[in-house]
């Protein structure tokens, strides 16, 4: 029996990125990428992101996360998990770190300090961006560059083209278009994900900037496919366009689900992301979603 069997889940969203926080803490239990398939898979667990938090492994830490995508491949940073794991530990009564006005949290990619800013409402600092794609030559004129730009050729779009490439803990191709509606995002963003240009496979933006302060963005997450937000992509995007002038660096993010606040601090080249959670219900694990898995080796 899979230890996952009838334990606990949170499910939640941020801007309608579906979101399962899972508390494993105090254990040695790991999830495996075909029991993240199996949980995804499920009307009452499915995710676009499940948020794994496990005992912390550094002092001053609050908890270490582990964040799988749908197809139970793993990424370094989620945006809009990270609040909700956030709201978890402040408010859910069996998680709680009740009344904490700060957070750490710990990825793969590093700390994410947060700021509880209201019952609802959190900001997670992201981290500094880095270079998505260091062996791509870089055409940008700065030599403090934090993206760079590459052809990505003709493959059936070829009005797309020179993507910022932006890593915020996870690998960002952003490409600006005057109209996020006027490409059939499902049919390319499977082929933009997996272009062998992008060597760990790659989240695709659309960004329509609005104005200095107004960028609308639409996403193809690797590893998921179309979600409603991503919070890695809004600070991707923010930063890609501050670094072509044609936003400040602060800027409200449109997406489908709704409206992120960016903004890319200057003290320290952190990028600060601002939004809501929403917790839509909480479940245990059916046993019968691990049967027939196969056993751990
Ligand atoms: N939705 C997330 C980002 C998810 C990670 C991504 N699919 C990847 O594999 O890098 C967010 O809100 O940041």
């Amino acid at each position: 029996m899979s230890p996952l069997a009838n334990r606990r889940f949170l499910k939640m969203n941020g801007l309608g990125n579906e979101i399962v926080v899972l508390d494993l803490r105090g254990t040695d239990v790991r999830v495996r990428p075909e029991e993240a398939r199996a949980i995804a898979g499920n009307a009452l667990s499915r995710f676009d992101q499940l948020m794994v938090l496990h005992d912390p492994s550094l002092a001053g830490v609050d908890a270490d996360m582990r964040i799988y995508n749908t197809d139970g491949s793993e990424s370094g940073a989620c945006g809009n998990g990270t609040r909700c794991v956030a709201w978890a530990l402040v408010a859910d009564p069996e998680m709680g770190m009740p009344g904490s006005e700060t957070l750490t949290l710990r990825t793969r990619a590093g700390l994410l300090p947060v700021v509880v800013e209201g019952e609802r409402v959190f900001t997670v600092d992201m981290g500094a961006p880095k270079l998505a794609w260091q062996d791509i030559p870089l055409r940008d004129p700065f030599p403090d560059t934090r993206y760079i730009e590459l052809q990505i050729g003709p493959i059936d779009a070829p009005i797309l083209h020179s993507p910022a490439a932006v890593n915020m803990g996870n690998p960002h191709a952003i490409f600006f278009v005057d109209d996020v509606d006027a490409y059939d995002l499902p049919r390319i963003g499977p082929l933009l994900e997996n272009h062998p240009i992008f060597p760990e496979r790659a989240n695709i933006s659309l960004a329509q900037v609005l104005s200095r302060t107004r960028i609308r963005l639409r996403v193809w997450e690797r590893g998921v496919g179309i979600t409603q937000a991503c919070g890695s992509a809004a600070c991707a995007a923010l930063v890609a366009a501050a670094r072509k002038a044609l936003t400040g660096r602060e800027a409200t993010v449109a997406l489908p689900g709704g409206e992120l606040t960016i903004r890319w601090r200057e003290r320290d080249d952190h990028v600060l992301m601002t939004g809501p959670v929403a917790l839509e219900h909480e479940g245990r694990f059916d046993p019968a979603l691990f049967t027939g898995l196969a056993e751990p080796a």
